[in-house]
């Protein structure tokens, strides 16, 4: 098998992606706050819109550092934002629910997740699909590219110039591909493995304005961007 190697460009690029991957975490870490004790079903409502706007502004700066973005119609720039907010939502909790915790902290973790007030239908997909990316035991780099590749999907609504996202898109995956394999040599498969991911997380982010509409508690109130992000209201 021939040497698989990363361009000059192609490592800048991923330098690039991984500093404003971690330069733009969310500021307060959740999973301690969950870990502290069990809320009630509005605490824990309020808890997540507090969270999920926080991402927001994360993802927008994180955004604006994939390079070429900004190069992009400032329509179809706001159309990626919004087509895959709530896909890199569930990306990143359940990066975070894979994290190397303590032991026992995970199932403490998930017993607070399941008794938060998501409706119990939405568990088990939620779980399987946390469980499938831990599995993966993805470095930042991989994380990183592949939030960046679920952003830069050109088949999100109201997007105009396809071809331009599409380029993107597939600067994108050349260099998670090199890094799938130089990372994980032994797994001929990892990077389609890990591009099964998206088909999944796309699956789940289906049913997410029905999780918050039937949270277990009365009258949902959300912020003006929620309301625009979450297609709720
Ligand atoms: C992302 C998401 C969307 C919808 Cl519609 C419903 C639910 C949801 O997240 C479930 C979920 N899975 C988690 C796994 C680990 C974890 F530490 C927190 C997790 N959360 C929620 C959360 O804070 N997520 C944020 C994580 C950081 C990025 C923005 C989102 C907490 C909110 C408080 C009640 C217990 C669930």
């Amino acid at each position: 098998r021939e040497k698989v190697e990363m361009t000059k460009e192609q490592r800048a690029l991923m330098k690039a992606i991984v500093d404003a991957y971690n330069r733009h975490q969310i500021p307060q870490d959740v999973a301690k706050k969950l870990l502290q004790e069990q809320y009630s079903a509005e605490e824990n409502f309020l808890l997540l819109t507090e969270m999920a706007t926080s991402q927001v502004q994360v993802l927008v700066e994180f955004t604006k550092n994939i390079p070429g973005f900004l190069s992009l119609d400032r329509e179809d720039q706001i159309a990626l934002l919004k087509g895959s907010t709530v896909e890199a939502m569930f990306l990143r909790s359940a990066q975070v629910f894979s994290r190397k915790m303590p032991n026992g902290h995970t199932v403490v973790l998930e017993e607070r997740i399941r008794k938060s007030g998501i409706p119990d239908e939405f568990m088990t997909p939620m779980f399987n699909f946390y469980k499938s990316i831990g599995e993966l035991h993805m470095v930042q780099e991989e994380q990183a590219i592949l939030t960046a590749i679920t952003i830069l999907m050109p088949d999100r609504p109201y997007v105009k110039d396809h071809q331009a996202v599409e380029r993107l898109q597939e600067t994108m995956l050349n260099v998670l591909r090199k890094l799938c394999v130089l990372q994980h040599p032994q797994e001929q498969q990892y990077f389609a493995r890990l591009l099964g991911r998206l088909t999944e997380l796309r699956t789940l982010s289906h049913y997410h304005a029905e999780m918050l509409t039937s949270w277990k508690m009365n009258d949902h109130k959300f912020t003006p961007l929620l309301c625009e992000i979450w297609d709720v209201q």
